[in-house]
């Protein structure tokens, strides 16, 4: 029998106060695979990102996550899917490993220091492991937050336009990362405007807009992104 998709997404609307933000979107992930977002600013696709981890109820429409409704106040849900949204949400009165630390131990992590350690070098926070947020550039702020995603237990990872603020080195970083993950049998739902980002890890892409959203080839995509934002 195949194998259920980590998310499907049938004519799901989404929105706030009851008006759609973009056209009903209908797509499947599989698991090992990477879906990329795109399409303008405020087409919808952090809405989209929202429903799918349960902070925003869908308007209408499909959508199951593990063959399941979405219920972030579940367990077994919050156990597989970690996300980083585009929001500055850390704790300003913990330093960047304590922050880290605090993460993988809520969530049950083996061998949190040693995970926490490999974290802190993967994304060149060893320096500034014992600084607080504050003390941070944007750019370090963002990949504090992005190293408080990859240090969840997950199955699911769903990242909102990762590459903000990122340098072109950290971004090839990611990149790495977000391939090494699809390649240990994770998925990955995320927005993005980076058409090198596009390319380097994602399986396909959904247009996200107002008139009609459509899968997308990766190039195809790439492409559109490259022309929306020359
Ligand atoms: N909390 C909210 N309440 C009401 N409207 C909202 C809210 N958040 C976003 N919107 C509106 O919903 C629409 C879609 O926003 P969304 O953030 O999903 O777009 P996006 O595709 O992620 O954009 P960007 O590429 O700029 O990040 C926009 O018109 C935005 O103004």
């Amino acid at each position: 029998m195949p194998k259920k998709p980590v998310i499907r997404a049938q004519d799901l609307i989404v929105g706030y106060g009851g008006a759609p933000v973009c056209a009903p979107v209908t797509f499947t992930l599989a698991s090992g695979k990477v879906l990329a977002l795109v399409g303008a600013n405020g087409s919808g696709k952090s809405t989209v990102l929202r429903a799918v981890i349960g902070l925003l109820e869908p308007a209408g429409g499909t959508l199951r996550v593990f063959d399941n409704p979405v219920d972030e106040r579940d367990v077994a849900f919050r156990t597989k899917v970690a996300s980083v949204l585009d929001d500055d949400a850390y704790f300003p009165a913990l330093t960047v490993s304590e922050h880290l630390y605090l993460t993988a131990r809520g969530h049950g992590v083996h061998g949190a220091q040693e995970v926490v350690a490999g974290l802190l070098a993967e994304f060149g926070l060893t320096d500034h492991a014992r600084s607080l947020p504050v003390a941070l550039s944007s750019g370090q702020r963002r990949r504090l937050l992005l190293a408080a995603g990859f240090v969840r237990p997950r199955s699911l990872l769903v990242l909102d336009e990762p590459e903000q603020r990122l340098d072109r080195a950290m971004r090839d970083r990611l990149a790495a990362r977000i391939v090494a993950e699809k390649a240990a049998g994770g998925s990955v739902l995320l927005a993005t405007h980076d058409p090198d980002l596009l390319r380097a890890v994602a399986d396909r892409a959904v247009h996200v807009a107002d008139d009609v959203t459509r899968l997308l080839p990766t190039d195809q995509a790439a492409d559109l992104i490259s022309r929306e934002n020359p």
